[in-house]
């Protein structure tokens, strides 16, 4: 079975800087990988290529057996569900929560016409009420919380029951219990046997779901090392990453990390 996501050689260039340097990725069907690494490494830059909303400067990327460069975005981007923050905020301001989702079946962010199919916006519907923000269907999405509006970001995400899930920092600014609740709902929701591949970036070890098979941990924009989450993610590796010595907890499938000197 040929990888869901296949990178190949892939540098991002922007004037003299590198922001990807030569990352080579494989994603296959069954896997559910995490990026983690420091601010400015490069994981959003990766994932937006993955979402096929950026081309590399060099490198080639094979997204659901589509060459990026050769095929038509378009077409490819309802197969990939994207939470990023980035795309929230390029909601139209005023985007009731259920729009927001249902707008996703169209590939377009903003209700562009007065009528969608009874069928999407139940869909939507069920959707925020799996993820808990159902009653808020109404509600416009710049006067909902930081952990409502996640959450009305990963139903949209999951609108078109995409093949690829890419979540971007999904646990960013959440409270605690906000972010447990995100991470126990990731945990059944990669779980299920109908689920898509998913990729998760994140800098915090504590917001990883258990149930999560692969890591990549990224640098400076390049690859510091990748694959089984056991094998990969340790203290050594962890401490390269984020260049201070770094002990690593374990428990119950749940990480944490620890600085060992101050
Ligand atoms: N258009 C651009 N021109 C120049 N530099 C850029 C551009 N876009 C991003 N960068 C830089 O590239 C680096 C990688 O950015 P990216 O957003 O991919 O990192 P990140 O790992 O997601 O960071 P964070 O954890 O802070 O969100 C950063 O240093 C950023 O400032």
């Amino acid at each position: 079975m040929s990888p869901v996501l296949d990178i190949q050689g892939v540098s991002v260039r922007r004037g003299r800087k590198n922001l990807l340097d030569d990352v080579t990725w494989s994603v296959a069907e069954d896997e559910r990988w995490v990026v983690l690494g420091p601010n400015g490494a490069g994981k959003t830059t990766l994932l937006q290529i993955a979402a096929a909303r950026l081309h590399p400067t060099v490198g080639s990327v094979q997204i659901l057996d589509e060459t990026l460069g050769a095929v038509d975005v378009f077409e490819l981007r309802p197969r990939i569900g994207l939470c990023s923050n980035a795309l929230a905020s390029s909601m139209p301001v005023g985007e009731r929560a259920l729009d927001m989702v249902v707008t996703a079946a169209y590939g377009v962010t903003g209700r562009w016409r007065e009528e969608y199919e009874r069928l999407d916006e139940r869909r939507a519907f069920e959707l925020l009420n799996s993820w808990g923000v159902g009653t808020l269907f109404d509600r416009t999405f710049s006067t909902l919380s930081e952990g409502e509006r996640k959450r009305v970001q990963i139903a949209r995400a999951l609108m078109t029951d995409p093949e690829l899930l890419l979540l971007d920092e999904p646990g960013a600014g959440l409270d605690l219990a906000g972010r447990e609740s995100l991470v126990h709902r990731t945990a059944e929701l990669v779980a299920a046997e109908e689920a898509p591949t998913t990729v998760l970036v994140t800098h915090h070890l504590e917001e990883i779901p258990p149930g999560f098979t692969h890591v990549l941990l990224l640098r400076e924009g390049r690859t510091v090392a990748q694959g089984p989450i056991r094998e990969v993610l340790t203290s050594e590796n962890l401490s390269t990453t984020f260049d201070i010595p770094l002990q690593l907890h374990e428990r119950e499938g749940r990480f944490s990390a620890f600085a060992t000197t101050g």
